[in-house]
């Protein structure tokens, strides 16, 4: 027996080791990975040899200290169905099953050419000349061997020549592609510049024309055509540990609308954030895109289109999938992977939270996550308008998933600090909907949704209307509609206002309720504004206005951080606040100088890991942790659990 990477296995005899031309005998000199396997018997690999084959090298390739000496160290493994113990994740749990471990097998290991085409060892020129020697690449590369550092300042200088945000994704998707850690050291380190590129905005146009740029599948597309046999494809995924699904069906992507199966984009690059914001292990993160169709026209008719060339699925239809999705999810990971609904419809988006919130650790990023960040902001913002969130009158425009989600947390924060019932909180908040204010006489025609906001009031049509009547402290806008915050509706809030509080959140940017230009010379420059999209900042009578970007990015890398390593077994409303009230704490006195309500994010890792801490200690208070024993030192416990793209 023997220990690699803190893995036990049990030594035994090999047979049947593949020689193909990109292959190595396990008695060859020192292999790289583990990355491919025959059966002992002649028979074809089943996928329960790759998936122990692949569990093994998550062993290996996530566990690893950076100095481990282990790395070319020949490794022989027992046929899978005599080896007992499984694979330890880095939370110590056994996580292999039963079946993964019934066919015989052998391995051979890549090396060479096929390793520098595998992004989650490749190196690049960053290979030292040992290891070129060990792992058989010697004159596969170029002579110089340079430092991750030197090929980070070299890719950020190729990505500056790019004009075109687009060309830019593409080369962040490529890199992803090519050099895994080589793309999240890239990320960390420049957060700022390269999130509105893998991001919002531009992942959005990356959505829109995602039929034409598509090169690689990044995650799963689980059609209707799939129905029946969805855990079949879920175990098609080359990664068996996964603790992060980010699910979309496409339906309503940033304000963007119906993108149908293009949405890929959005899980892609919030997974990408989990990994890079919060520390989550690439390999334990799986996007998914479920395709019932799209009503998208355009799309429909497009050649290039890549989804199911129908309307969308409804009704039953629609709810079976769902749920042998969600079904198949809990059966092949368990129940603490944790799902984040992104960008559904509101008509499917709070009965699919509802219905799983119950069964499933379910998050909804766009009704809980926004809420999340929203309520942060304004917690900081009564640092500089002055009073308690109760003191002030909030009005929003746009009553879906973001805007109903905000009120109510607004509401739960509010009653807990007033000790007044949550229905009487939320008397203080009212809505706008394409219809105008949400009133009491329109309640018999509402979604059920927006039910709790129809508060006693004449009917009001418009948005500056309801400003004028209801004399907000504070606007909202999370209608996806651009250009609503119009000048008659800024100037009217600054002149009930001295610093009147806006957030325009619709993302991508072409659908900011207005932009931070507007914001500040319209309010002149009196305004708190944040926006979901990044601005630069303005000027306006010769002085610079930075903006916050108040969007969920602050919040679900840290937030799932949390719950996984607490091994957390439902979300609760009061981790969310939880969650709040640590972003809020981050917010310094020179950010609040400056009229900023939220953090930079260059400082998101260690943001991210005081989410993830108050997250957990929720998570023990209200009973739903299973990992035992607690941890002591939460913050440091959760920095320790997060990933690093240094090389090993
Ligand atoms: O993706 C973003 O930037 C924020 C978000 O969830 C949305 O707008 O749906
Ligand atoms: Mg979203």
């Amino acid at each position: 027996m023997f220990s690699l990477y803190g893995c036990t296995f049990l030594n035994n005899t090999l047979s049947g080791v593949s020689t193909q031309s990109s292959q190595r005998k396990i008695s060859a000199p020192p292999p790289s990975v583990v990355v491919a396997s025959v059966s002992s018997n002649g028979r074809p690999v089943d996928r329960n040899v790759s998936i122990l084959m692949e569990s093994t090298l998550k062993g290996m390739r996530d566990n690893a200290p950076s100095s481990s000496p282990s790395q070319s160290q020949v490794t022989e493994i027992e046929p899978a169905s005599t080896v007992g113990g499984g694979v330890e994740d880095v939370y110590g749990e056994d996580t292999a099953t039963e079946d993964q471990y019934i066919t015989p097998w052998t391995l051979t290991v890549a090396s060479g050419y096929p390793l520098l085409r595998d992004p989650h060892y490749n190196k690049g020129l960053a290979f030292t000349v040992k290891e070129r020697d060990a792992h058989f690449l010697r004159g596969l590369l170029p002579p110089v061997v340079v430092s991750q550092e030197l090929q980070v300042k070299k890719m950020m200088a190729n990505m500056r020549q790019y004009q075109v945000p687009l060309q830019r994704y593409m080369a962040m998707m490529d890199l992803q592609e090519r050099n895994e850690r080589l793309f999240y050291k890239l990320l960390i380190e420049n957060v700022e510049e390269l999130l509105p590129v893998v991001y919002t905005p531009t992942v959005g146009e990356a959505c829109q024309k995602y039929g034409s740029i598509f090169r690689q599948p990044q995650g799963l597309f689980i059609s209707l055509k799939e129905k029946g046999r969805i855990l079949e494809v879920l175990r098609n995924w080359p990664e068996k540990k996964i603790q992060v699904i980010v699910v979309t069906d496409g339906e309503r992507i940033l304000g963007l609308g119906d993108l149908g199966c293009q949405g890929m984009g959005i899980p892609v690059g919030k997974l990408s954030l989990y990994s890079a914001l919060g520390g989550i292990r690439p390999s334990a993160c799986l996007p998914v895109t479920i395709d019932v169709g799209t009503n998208n026209e355009q799309l429909l008719n497009d050649e290039f289109y890549i989804g199911l060339r129908r309307r969308r699925a409804t009704g039953q239809e629609y709810a079976e999938l769902l749920d042998e999705f969600m079904n198949a999810v809990k059966q092949n990971y368990g129940e603490k992977v944790l799902i984040q609904f992104e960008d559904f419809a509101n008509h499917n988006a709070f009965d699919l939270l509802a219905k799983y919130g119950t069964t499933h650790l379910v998050f909804n990023d766009d009704i809980q996550g926004t809420a999340s960040v929203v309520l942060s902001g304004l917690i900081t913002a009564l640092n500089l308008v002055g009073g308690t969130l109760s003191d002030h009158r909030f009005l929003f425009l746009g009553a879906g998933e973001a805007g109903t989600g905000i009120a109510e947390l607004i509401a739960l924060e509010i009653s807990k600090q007033t000790n007044v019932p949550v229905e009487e909180a939320r008397k203080k908040i009212f809505l706008v909907d394409s219809k105008g204010l949400i009133v009491k006489s329109r309640v018999e025609t509402l979604q059920h949704f927006k039910r709790p906001w129809a508060h006693e009031h004449e009917p009001v049509r418009t948005l500056l209307d309801a400003v004028k009547v209801i004399k907000p402290t504070i606007l909202i806008g999370s209608s996806g509609a651009g250009r609503t915050f119009t000048k008659e509706v800024v100037e009217a809030m600054s002149a009930l206002n001295e610093k009147p509080v806006i957030l325009a959140l619709s993302n991508p940017t072409s659908q900011s309720e207005c932009t931070a230009e507007e914001a500040y010379t319209w309010s002149e420059g009196r305004a708190i504004f944040a926006s979901g999209s990044p601005f630069s900042p303005v000027e306006y009578n010769g002085k610079f206005y930075a903006s916050g970007q108040a969007n969920n990015a602050y919040i679900f890398p840290g937030f799932g951080l949390g719950l996984i390593i607490s091994g957390a077994i439902r979300v609760h409303d009061d981790m969310l606040l939880a969650a709040s009230e640590a972003l809020a704490e981050q917010v310094s006195q020179e950010n609040l100088d400056k009229g900023l309500i939220y953090p930079p994010f260059s400082n998101i890792r260690k943001i991210s890991a005081q989410i993830a801490a108050r997250v957990v200690a929720k998570a023990y208070e209200l009973g739903l942790a299973t990992r035992l024993p607690q941890p002591e030192n939460l913050e440091k416990y959760a920095e320790s659990c997060m990933y690093s793209p240094n090389y090993r």
